[in-house]
């Protein structure tokens, strides 16, 4: 995957922007992070996963970005150097795309310190038209799935819940009632 660096002064740096697992668990070096958001897209659990969260009989669900004039998405935005620009997105490009069907974009990223100003990220994200795309359910619906399904790298609800832990502990101010609606109704079935 080749994609252009985002060049600053004499070193090369470039923005990933997670919204997902990676606001939990990025696995790469990176140099430093920031919580912010990106305008235009909601969080939507609506993509399917067969290999980390699910498998091809039991696909899990993951989350998404869908298109959404009025919203913005918040997630934790982490700037990889040199080094450790290929080192990052060879892996990414595996854990992200490879095996999970999610393809890139740049978007416009605003760290909560507005101060600092808005950067140029990489997203990943899984579009409609991916095999595994399940799209839209009713929050029941969603965590009736995830209650049940689990993967190569463990349980459904493991990814729900540190989704939902990482909102409260880093953007307590926000409200996502797709994320806290489909939590609660997962929390009802398993406790
Ligand atoms: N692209 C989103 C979602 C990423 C995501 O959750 N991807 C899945 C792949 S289907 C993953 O890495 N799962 C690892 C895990 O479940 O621990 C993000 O930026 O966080």
């Amino acid at each position: 995957m080749k994609l252009l660096a985002i060049t600053t002064s004499e070193k090369s740096s470039l923005w990933i922007f997670g919204y997902g697992s990676l606001v939990w668990k990025p696995d790469f070096k990176y140099k430093r992070s920031k919580v912010g958001y990106i305008e235009g897209y909601s969080r939507r659990f609506w993509h399917g996963d067969n290999f980390h969260r699910g498998d091809k009989d039991m696909p899990g669900r993951v989350v998404t970005l869908v298109e959404d004039h009025d919203a913005c998405t918040w997630g934790v935005a982490y700037e990889v150097t040199d080094s450790q620009m290929e080192e990052s997105l060879q892996y990414l490009n595996v854990r992200e795309a490879v095996l999970g069907g999610y393809v890139t974009k740049m978007v416009e990223f605003t760290p909560r310190e507005k101060c600092q100003g808005s950067l140029l990220a990489l997203v990943y994200i899984a579009t409609s038209d991916n095999p595994i795309y399940l799209g839209p359910a009713t929050p029941t619906e969603i965590a009736a799935q995830i209650a049940i399904c689990r993967g190569n790298t463990g349980h459904n609800i493991e990814y729900l819940l540190r989704l939902a832990e990482f909102m409260r502990l880093y953007c307590p101010e926000v409200e996502d009632d797709h994320l806290f609606s489909i939590e609660a109704a997962a929390l009802a079935l398993v406790i």
